[in-house]
């Protein structure tokens, strides 16, 4: 069920659409008209560019915002290197900036190549006097419990499981916890930008609609007298500098370039209604592409509840290995290729290239005797997958640090599976029935079938 049916007051306003041009001023009148850059902006506002790619990109790909705000961006101190590694002084009790922990990754951000995922759980506001931002890449957050309210230069977006932000590179952002402690997933994404997949003979609706995308409304504060701090990650390293003024100080601005949220509860799911499982690029979100057209850096893939008719089909995922690879991890509920209990919410699980895996045993010996009923999977559930081309590494914290590795991940869930190939007698193969299963024949047909 979609969550932002309900009223979130007037703190969280937002505008929908996703790849739009849009614009917003939080004082009527602060935006120059005609003009991206007058001598004098109205009200005595700084202009000020934010570029997401690359002046010369293709007007397709080309995504920039015009800020019109109090002092400019660039009205701070020396940034000084801080604690990278080590930020763990106040041990157990995280704010956001300190909470971020790489599991894995691929690339290098100072090639602006590949992708980094991390796992949060942060316990604290962000102090007021500071904000946050990666140089690094987009960071796509995907809270697991708990809601992040995040002030960002262009306004305010609330997070909570089962909604997902993105917030682009450069962005500068200040998290707190309305409601208490939080925890979840990120994949920061240090090329390119996401963007919608291409819904070839689906049509012009479907998955997630561009218009269930929402930005925020510019909001500014006013405070040119307090000491801030900004932090900023750069090729996966802490700095701070101070400055005198807030950095949450834009009044109005335009563009293609600025974060945004969407409710998983949207996505209208699209599955087989005669047979057969197919690829889970029908429940893709998001896509970030590769050069290679249809090969992606990172597909942000979800599992909703949804309805399984498939017939004379084995409907759970089949058993596969991928060129690509897969980190999932759960927001809540139970994964329909993981019935065995080792896939928990806020776990995660990452099977590199090529490497095999498939429902667990359990899941294999319900599916394959389920009576083949209409029937509803994942209610109150959702998985998501970040599938990339790239090798995934898993760092040392993800492997050793956080202490939380399955050992017996392969022993419980695919070691129990058995054997059940039967040669077929040679009674069998004369008279013709050691064919195997037939084709559905939903409707009585005869499903032509080759020995
Ligand atoms: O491995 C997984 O659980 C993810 C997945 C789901 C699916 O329905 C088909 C392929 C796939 O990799
Ligand atoms: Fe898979």
């Amino acid at each position: 069920m979609p969550l932002t049916d309900f009223k979130v007051g007037e703190k969280y306003k937002y505008q929908n659409g996703l790849g739009s041009y849009h614009e917003t001023e939080a004082v009527d009148g602060a935006l120059p008209i005609g003009t991206n850059s007058p001598q004098k902006s109205p009200f005595g506002l700084y202009n000020e560019k934010l570029s997401g790619t690359a002046f010369t990109a293709p007007r397709g790909e080309n995504q920039q915002s015009w800020l019109y705000r109090i002092l400019p961006a660039s009205a701070h101190k020396p940034f000084e290197a801080r604690e990278t590694d080590t930020f763990d002084t106040n041990p157990g009790i995280h704010d956001w900036v300190h909470s971020l922990r790489l599991v894995a990754g691929a690339g290098d951000p100072t090639m602006k190549s590949g992708l980094g995922i991390f796992i949060f759980a942060a316990g604290k506001d962000m102090n007021p006097h500071e904000a946050f931002y990666s140089a690094d890449g987009d960071l796509l957050i995907v809270p697991q419990h708990g809601a992040l309210d995040i002030q960002t230069e262009l306004g305010k977006i609330l997070v909570r499981p089962n909604e997902i932000c993105v917030i682009p590179r450069g962005i500068r952002h200040r998290v707190t916890l309305p409601e208490g402690p939080v925890r979840g997933y990120i994949l920061e994404l240090y090329q390119g930008h996401f963007g919608l997949p291409e819904l070839g003979p689906i049509g012009s609706n479907g998955l997630a609609n561009v218009r269930d995308f929402q930005a925020p409304v510019a909001h500014f504060d006013e405070d040119t007298e307090n000491e801030y701090t900004l932090f900023a990650k750069f090729s996966g390293h802490l700095f701070a500098a101070k400055q005198n003024h807030t950095p949450f100080d834009v009044v109005a601005w335009h563009g293609t370039y600025y974060p945004y949220k969407y409710d998983l509860g949207r996505f209208n799911t699209i599955g087989s209604i005669s047979y057969d499982h197919p690829d889970p690029s029908i429940f893709t979100v998001l896509t970030a592409q590769s050069e290679h057209a249809g090969t992606a850096i990172a597909d942000f893939v979800i599992f909703p509840p949804r309805w399984l008719v498939a017939e004379n089909t084995f409907r759970p995922p089949w058993y596969h290995r991928n060129t690509m690879s897969e980190f999932m991890g759960l927001i809540h509920g139970q994964y329909d290729a993981k019935t065995g209990g080792g896939f928990q919410p806020a776990g995660a699980s990452l099977h590199n290239v090529m490497s095999a895996h498939g429902p667990d045993a359990a899941t294999h010996e319900k599916a394959s005797n389920a009576q083949l009923k209409p029937m509803k999977v994942g209610e109150g559930s959702m998985a998501f997958m970040f599938e990339s081309c790239l090798m995934v590494g898993v760092t040392e914290w993800g492997l050793k640090k956080c202490a939380k590795v399955q050992e017996g991940y392969n022993a419980e869930s695919w070691e129990p599976l058995k054997p059940h190939f039967q040669r077929p007698t040679p009674a069998e193969i004369v008279n013709g029935t050691a064919h195997g299963t037939k084709g559905p024949a939903a409707n009585g047909a005869q499903v032509p079938h080759y020995t």
